[in-house]
C-alpha cells in the first residue's frame, strides 16, 4: 500500500469542497471517485463521477474519529451525508479506487483523517458526534447469553412486518438455491427459497418419521418446510422472541401442532439426539470462541451416522469478522471466516464433511430480490421503522450484494455425517 503524496493539480475555489478535495487528492494519489458537495454549496471533483454532498461538519468528523468503513456509514445513516447517484454504482466506483490504489489499510485511513482535519476550516473536528440512535449498543463478556440475546434482539427483533415486506413468504432470511436463472418467467424468491429448503432436506436424507433438529430456525422456514413437505418432526430453536410467536401462529394456523415444536432456546442449553440436524446461517452468530462448542452442539445432538447440514456465509483471507458496519449496526459480535477454516472446525468436532456446495451467486441473486421488495414497500417500512434504519438498510443490502458479487464474501452448504452406522448417504450426490 501507498500513502505516497503524487501531486495533484489542486482545484480552483476555495469553498469547503475545494478544500477537501484539495487534502484528499494526495491520500487518493489520483481523481476523486466522487464529485463532492459542502454545505456552503461548494462543489469539486471530476462532474461526472457520482455525487456526495456532505451536508454538515459533523460527517467530516465522524469520518475524522472513525475513519473509512464506520465513520462513512454513521454519516451515511444520519443524513449527514447524501449520496445523490446509484447507491451500489457509487459505492463500486469508490471501492474500486480503494483496491486499485491500496487505500484500505491504516496508513492510509491515517492519512485520510489528516486531509480532514486540514480542510476543517468550517469548524474544527473537536470531539466526535455521539454515536447513531441505530447503532447497537451491547454490554458484558463477550457471547455470553445474555449478551448474544441482546445483540440478536437487536437485528431480529425490528418487527415480524418489517421482514415480511422484505423477505418472501417462507420468511426464509438465507441465500435462496435459484434453480432457475432469476427473472425467469414465473420463477420467484419464494420459489428459489423453497428449492433451497428441499435441497437441504434432500441432503438431509429426510424421509417421514425421520426427526430433524434446526437450530437457529428463524421465522421457521425450514422447520415448516420438512414437517409439511418431508413428513419430519421438527424442533426449532431461535433466541427470538418475535420469531417464536410468529412460528406458533404458522404451526397452528397449518396443523402442525404434532411435528413442529419451536424452543425459545440458546443453542448450548439443546440436550436430546435427533435423525438430523440442520443450522441455518446461524454460525455467523456464534464467535471465533464458541465455535467449537457449537460444532460438539452439532455433533452431540446427531444420532451416529445422521447427518447433519450447515449454511453458512463466509469472509475470505484477511478480513475475518463482520466488518466494521455489519458488526456496528447490523449484528455485533458477528464473525465469518474463509470456508476452509469452517470445515476444519467441523471436522475437529469428530463429524465427517463429505460434501461442499459454494452458493456465493445465489446470494447475489437472493439479495437482489429483497432489494426489490425493500424499494418497493419504502414507504411503509419508513413508517415502520424510522429513516434511519432504512438508511441502515440501504447500505447492508446493497454493501452486502456488492461483497457477494466480488467475492469477498461466499456462502456454502456443507454436509456432514456423524461417523457410526447406518451411514446411508450414497456415494454419488443424488440431490
Ligand atoms: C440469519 S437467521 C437464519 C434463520 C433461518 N435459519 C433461515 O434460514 O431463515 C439466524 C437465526 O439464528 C438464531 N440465533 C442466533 N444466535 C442464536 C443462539 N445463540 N442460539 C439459538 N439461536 C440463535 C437467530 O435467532 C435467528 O433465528
Amino acid at each position: 500500500m501507498s500513502t505516497t503524496l503524487h501531486p495533484v493539480a489542486a482545484p480552483a475555489g476555495s469553498g469547503i469542497a475545494q478544500e477537501l478535495a484539495r487534502g484528499l487528492g494526495p491520500v487518493v494519489g489520483g481523481e476523486l471517485p466522487v464529485r463532492l458537495r459542502a454545505w456552503d454549496g461548494s462543489e469539486a471533483g471530476p462532474a461526472d463521477a457520482p455525487l456526495v454532498e456532505i451536508r454538515s461538519a459533523d460527517a467530516l468528523r465522524r469520518i475524522f474519529w472513525h475513519p473509512g468503513e464506520l465513520g462513512a456509514a454513521q454519516a451515511y445513516v444520519t443524513g449527514e451525508l447524501e449520496v445523490h447517484h446509484d447507491l451500489d454504482d457509487a459505492l463500486t466506483q469508490v471501492w474500486d479506487v480503494v483496491r486499485q490504489r491500496g487505500l484500505a489499510g491504516r496508513p492510509a485511513l491515517a492519512a485520510l483523517a489528516r486531509a480532514l482535519s486540514a480542510a476543517a476550516r468550517a469548524g474544527a473536528l473537536g470531539r466526535p458526534p455521539a454515536p447513531p440512535a441505530t447503532q447497537a449498543r451491547v454490554h458484558g463478556r463477550l457471547h455470553s447469553k445474555r449478551r448474544d440475546r441482546a445483540v440478536i434482539s437487536h437485528h431480529y427483533d425490528l418487527s415480524n412486518e418489517f421482514y415480511g415486506r422484505i423477505l418472501d413468504e417462507t420468511m426464509a432470511y438465507s441465500s435462496a438455491y435459484w434453480r432457475k436463472p432469476p427473472g425467469t418467467a414465473g420463477y420467484t424468491l419464494a420459489d428459489a427459497q423453497r428449492d433451497k429448503l428441499s435441497l437441504i432436506c434432500r441432503k438431509l436424507g429426510l424421509e417421514p418419521g425421520m426427526t430433524l433438529l434446526d437450530v437457529g430456525c428463524g421465522w421457521g422456514s425450514l422447520s415448516l418446510h420438512a414437517a409439511e413437505h418431508f413428513g419430519a418432526r421438527v424442533t426449532g430453536v431461535t433466541i427470538a422472541a418475535e420469531q417464536k410467536a410468529f412460528i406458533d401462529e404458522q404451526i397452528r394456523q397449518r396443523g402442525l401442532e404434532d411435528r413442529v415444536t419451536i424452543r425459545l432456546q440458546d443453542y448450548r442449553e439443546v440436550v436430546g439426539r435427533w435423525d438430523a440436524v440442520a443450522s441455518i446461517e446461524m454460525g455467523e452468530h456464534v464467535g471465533e470462541e464458541n465455535y467449537p462448542e457449537y460444532t460438539r452442539v452439532l455433533a452431540g445432538t446427531v444420532r451416529r451416522g445422521g447427518r447433519v447440514l450447515v449454511q453458512q456465509m463466509s469472509r475470505s483471507g484477511k478480513h475475518p469478522g463482520g466488518g466494521p458496519f455489519i458488526e456496528s449496526f447490523i449484528a455485533p459480535d458477528m464473525h465469518m471466516r474463509p470456508v476452509g477454516r469452517t470445515v476444519d472446525l467441523i471436522e475437529q468436532a469428530g463429524l465427517e464433511v463429505r460434501d461442499v456446495h459454494a452458493l456465493r451467486e445465489h446470494y447475489v441473486w437472493t439479495v437482489d430480490a429483497w432489494l426489490e421488495n425493500f424499494t418497493a414497500h419504502r414507504e411503509h417500512l419508513t413508517d415502520l421503522v424510522g429513516e434511519e434504519v432504512m438508511r441502515v438498510w440501504d447500505l447492508y443490502l446493497v454493501g452486502g450484494r456488492m461483497a457477494f458479487r466480488d467475492g469477498r464474501m461466499g456462502v456454502d452448504q456443507i454436509l456432514a455425517v456423524r461417523p457410526g452406522e447406518p451411514h446411508a448417504l450414497a456415494p454419488e450426490r443424488g440431490w
